[in-house]
């Protein structure tokens, strides 16, 4: 199981410097949306280049183009690029193309899919490298966790790796693993905390131990 430190409410400069403090503990780094629309793919580029042994995952949240928009962040150095399930077909297989083509992966984050079961059968038909159930900012504020949707996609998905994303802390983190995702995703469990090294070190940890 690994982990991946998400990064949204920073700038470039911002992200560097928890990066430094966490990289230890951390197998992907996430250039989240809010980064992206900021700065642009420059952040994924001096992100890798700042840190070349990490994956940088580009949270471009694509819903069409797929194929031009994959190039693009494979391009700036990206390693996985995301994808929305609630996209059409088309979008998700032209992205998956270039992403061989590019040899870089694609998560598919199932954010405001109404049909989690069917759409991730869907999906796994694809060629998607991660497909990640996620309670978006605007979900963990009403309260809505994904956990119920990760056991979903543990039953029904057989190809792609299984991920889980949305307000996971240290203290809901042992029921997280015990569904058994392939990567756990930590933004504000990590960047919120006042000692994030020592929060990256005990997440590491646990996840390391499966
Ligand atoms: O993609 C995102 C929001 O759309 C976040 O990166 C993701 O939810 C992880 O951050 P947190 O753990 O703070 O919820």
């Amino acid at each position: 199981m690994e982990l991946q430190l998400a990064l949204d409410l920073v700038d470039i400069p911002g992200a560097k410097e928890i990066v430094n403090e966490v990289a230890d503990y951390i197998d992907i780094v996430e250039i989240g949306t809010p980064i992206v629309i900021n700065e642009g793919l420059r952040a994924v580029k001096e992100l890798k280049e700042a840190f070349p042994s990490l994956r940088v995952l580009a949270d471009l949240k694509i819903m069409d183009a797929g194929g031009y928009e994959v190039m693009k962040a494979s391009e700036a150095g990206a390693s996985i690029i995301t994808v929305l399930g609630v996209s059409d077909d088309s979008t998700i297989r032209g992205a998956v193309e270039e992403a061989r083509k590019q040899n870089t992966k694609v998560m598919v984050d199932m954010i405001n899919v109404k049909d989690i079961e069917q759409r991730a059968k869907e999906i796994d038909q694809m060629g998607v490298d991660y497909i990640c159930v996620h309670s978006g900012y605007d979900h963990q504020a009403a309260g809505i966790s994904s956990f119920e949707d990760l056991l979903t996609i543990k039953r029904v998905v057989n190809r792609a790796k299984t991920a889980i994303a949305g307000g996971i802390k240290l203290s809901t983190l042992p029921q997280v693993i015990a569904a058994g995702p392939d990567l756990v995703i930590v933004g504000g469990g990590i960047t919120g905390q006042d000692d994030k090294r020592a929060a990256a070190s005990q997440m590491k940890q646990l996840v390391s131990q499966v």
